[in-house]
């Protein structure tokens, strides 16, 4: 890690600290991910963990989406630290609103949902589900776009042996899908489509949509918010290892998401109802999102767009740019 020069830690969480540090060789600013039990300068000699390798993973294989933070490098040093470099982006969603203090009017949270929704659409082409999708986890860069960060909770849904469960609990609580507050080992990738529906709404309101203080208390805000009719008839429901709980048995009155976001357009209803379907197979993919009149006849397609052309196959508009030394 000689190659970097440490500056302020700009973040700390379950599996890491981050610090924005210069690369001597280049002068550019980056973010240094250390994974807990490594070393920045205080090495305890711990092993490159798994979780970095498959946090590296999946950020290699998103290397290049617009709204994706870039992996520049992998690090093992020779007391076993473990490190992420990446591009430094800037503050986080959450921090950007809490100093905002106010919504974004609806033509801003589109802008910034087409490009979590194309990043979205992107990692799930390629089979990651990231598995922790909230404000905390997406950065907003100095021209006001954002990139999805923090691949920690993510992994590889594509070639699994069909016998082997998904970890639950994913995802922070208040963002956390219906079918994963239910115990499901079985979801996809819209336990993140949901996260991001959350994400919209907050975007829109200013403040979290469900912010739940126990797992039971955020399946019955969830369930009083979007109502249960359409979860109930699910066939894959009664499978679900929390199917019994009486929370499940109480009648709920219908979704009152439309009363919370009265001033919301219709189109831009289609997509937040759409992303916050209870039912996880009537959810909104990413992509199907992005297909809805919402983003598809926006008034302004001009300042609109997406920042890559396509998100299909590999998206070659940053590709490029130094992966040095990759140790994964
Ligand atoms: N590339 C980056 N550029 C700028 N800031 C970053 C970058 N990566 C991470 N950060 C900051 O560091 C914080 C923590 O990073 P990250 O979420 O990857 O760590 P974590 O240990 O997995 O956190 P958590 O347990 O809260 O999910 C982020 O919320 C963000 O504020």
């Amino acid at each position: 890690m000689e190659h970097y020069e440490r500056l302020e830690k700009i973040g700390e969480g379950a599996s890491g600290v981050v610090y924005k540090a210069r690369d001597r060789r280049t002068g550019a600013t980056v973010a240094v991910k250390r994974l807990r039990g490594g070393g920045f300068g205080d090495d305890d000699g711990s092993q490159l963990s798994e979780d970095l390798l498959r946090e590296a993973a999946c950020l290699e294989a998103c290397r290049g989406h617009p709204s994706v933070v870039e992996l520049r490098a992998a690090h093992r040093d020779g007391a076993g630290g473990a490190f992420l470099v990446m591009e430094y982006v800037g503050p986080s969603v959450a921090q950007v609103m809490r100093e905002r203090g106010r919504p974004f009017p609806e033509a801003d949270a589109r802008r910034l949902m087409r490009q979590l929704l194309d990043g979205a659409r992107a990692m799930h082409d390629l089979g990651v589900l990231h598995r922790d999708l909230k404000p905390d986890n997406v950065l907003v860069d100095a021209h006001g776009d954002l990139k999805i960060c923090d691949f920690g909770m993510s992994r590889f849904a594509a070639g699994r042996a069909a016998t082997k469960p998904y970890t639950s609990p994913v995802v922070t609580l208040w963002y956390r899908a219906p079918e994963l507050l239910l115990g499901s080992t079985e979801y996809d990738a819209r336990v993140d489509t949901w996260a991001l529906g959350c994400i919209m709404a907050e975007l829109l309101a200013g403040a979290p949509l469900l912010p739940g203080r126990s797992e039971m208390d955020q399946l019955n805000r969830v369930f009083d918010t979007v109502g249960t009719d359409d979860m109930t008839d699910w066939p894959g429901f009664c499978r679900l290892p929390r199917a019994g709980s009486p929370l499940c048995q109480r009648s709920r009155p219908p979704s009152r998401l439309r009363e919370m976001f009265p001033s919301l357009s219709a189109a831009g209803f289609d997509v937040l109802s759409g992303l916050l379907a209870c039912r996880p197979d009537r959810r909104l993919s990413a992509a199907e999102a992005l297909r809805r009149p919402w983003f598809t006849d926006a008034e302004s397609p001009d300042v609109d767009q997406p920042r890559s052309a396509s998100c299909g196959g590999r998206f070659t508009v940053r590709v490029g740019g130094a992966a040095d030394a990759i140790v994964v």
